[in-house]
């Protein structure tokens, strides 16, 4: 009978105990609640502190640069101008771009920014820095949005695309006249100039090439896609680079790749933009393709022979001859932008001098061997920058 009256004792004091730690937790679980609905909880607070300077702090960001500053949109206000997302431009290395209009009528091109780096305060940093370099030959970036991991740029619309659909237009009616292309030839290399020399820092591009260059609606050349390589994973834009170059053979300078040097400095867009006037003057005809497919000669090359030993870029049928000279000066610049050595090219304010002289006034350059090895000229570029 005594183990009896143990184990009553004992089932007891489990008993209590139990109903004990029951009526413990459910107290603090209440007290919690109602500090918690109070909103005096601790972590909730820091949470919120948080949260709120650093919203304060984005405020402050764009408070400094006045009416100059990106205009910040919320998601759900993208998501209404753009009708749900509903039109898209097209798709890039970093990321989806749709249309939309704004609630003034204004058409803007929305782009979602994929695989971002930074937090939002970089993030922000980097879309003023985007914003104050205002040219007109460079697309100009109205806003922004930031919300969790959601990042994205608002542009003006350009509403005829790209100059890549007109470099290789099947159709003529797509087919830009020689002084169209000329003009812009010339605003493009303004452009540049003002990313080397007239913004605040100087600035390399990385990725100049047809597809990068968009048109208004009177055809003026604006420059995109610039300052993204800074917002987005760093090496996978490198990879991306090199996938262009792989796509679009000669776009980026072969010091970019160079692992033995990797420099890339201003006359690494200069290439690029050579490598572009080429394209505007083969690929007006289509020609660059079918020389390098029937004779595997690379057309820069077979550019140089043609301005050498025939004084002529025939068999271009040009018409009147001064589109044959707006055609032989467009190659001739481009020939002295594609130089394998870096410190052989022009810089860009150069390149525009060279478009104010006559077809005469120009020599042109030595012929280049795109494979011979890449020679060690850093000690002439001070602009330079590491990869
Ligand atoms: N501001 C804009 N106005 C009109 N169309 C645009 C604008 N920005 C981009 N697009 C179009 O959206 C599509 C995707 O552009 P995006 O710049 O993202 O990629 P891309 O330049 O084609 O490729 P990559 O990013 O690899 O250089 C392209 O067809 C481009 O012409």
């Amino acid at each position: 009978s005594s183990r009896a009256s143990k184990h009553s004792k004992l089932r007891t004091i489990v008993a209590v105990s139990t109903v004990g730690i029951i009526v413990l937790v459910t107290t603090c679980f209440i007290i919690a609640l109602k500090i918690h609905r109070s909103g005096r909880f601790p972590l909730q607070s820091l949470v919120r502190k948080d949260y709120n300077s650093r919203r304060d702090k984005i405020k402050e960001m764009l408070g400094n640069y006045g009416s100059l500053a990106p205009k910040r949109y919320t998601f759900s206000h993208l998501k209404k101008i753009t009708k749900s997302f509903s039109e898209k431009l097209g798709e890039g290395s970093y990321g989806m771009v749709y249309k939309g209009a704004l609630l003034n009528g204004h058409h803007v091109a929305v782009k979602f920014l994929r695989d971002t780096t930074g937090n939002g305060e970089e993030f922000v940093n980097e879309v003023i820095s985007i914003r104050r370099t205002s040219h007109v030959n460079i697309v100009t970036l109205l806003g922004f949005c930031l919300e969790g991991s959601k990042r994205v740029l608002v542009y003006d619309y350009m509403p005829n695309g790209s100059l890549e659909k007109f470099i290789y237009a099947e159709n003529s009616k797509e087919t830009l006249e020689w002084d169209k292309l000329y003009e812009i030839a010339v605003g493009i290399a303004r452009g540049l100039e003002y990313l080397h020399r007239g913004c605040n820092t100087r600035t390399i591009h990385f990725d100049i090439k047809p597809q990068n260059i968009l048109l208004d609606q009177d055809f003026v050349p604006k420059i995109a896609d610039f300052g993204l390589a800074k917002l987005c994973n760093p090496k996978e834009s490198y990879l991306l680079l090199m996938d262009g170059m792989r796509g679009t053979i000669g776009f980026i300078a072969p010091e970019v790749f160079s692992r033995r040097f990797g420099i890339v400095s201003t006359k690494s867009d200069v290439y690029s933009f050579g490598m572009v006037l080429l394209e505007m003057v083969g690929g007006r005809k289509n020609l660059r393709e079918s020389v390098e497919r029937e004779s595997e000669v690379y057309f820069p090359d077979w550019v140089h022979s043609h301005l050498t030993q025939l004084g002529s870029l025939q068999p271009f049928d040009l018409g009147p001859a001064e589109h044959e000279e707006i055609a032989k000066k467009m190659a001739t610049i481009g020939l002295w932008c594609v130089q394998i050595s870096p410190a052989s090219r022009p810089t860009i304010s150069k390149v525009l001098e060279m478009f104010e002289r006559n077809i005469d006034q120009l020599e042109i350059p030595p012929k280049q061997f795109i494979y011979s090895p890449i020679q060690d000229d850093s000690d002439d570029e001070r602009n330079e920058s590491r990869v």
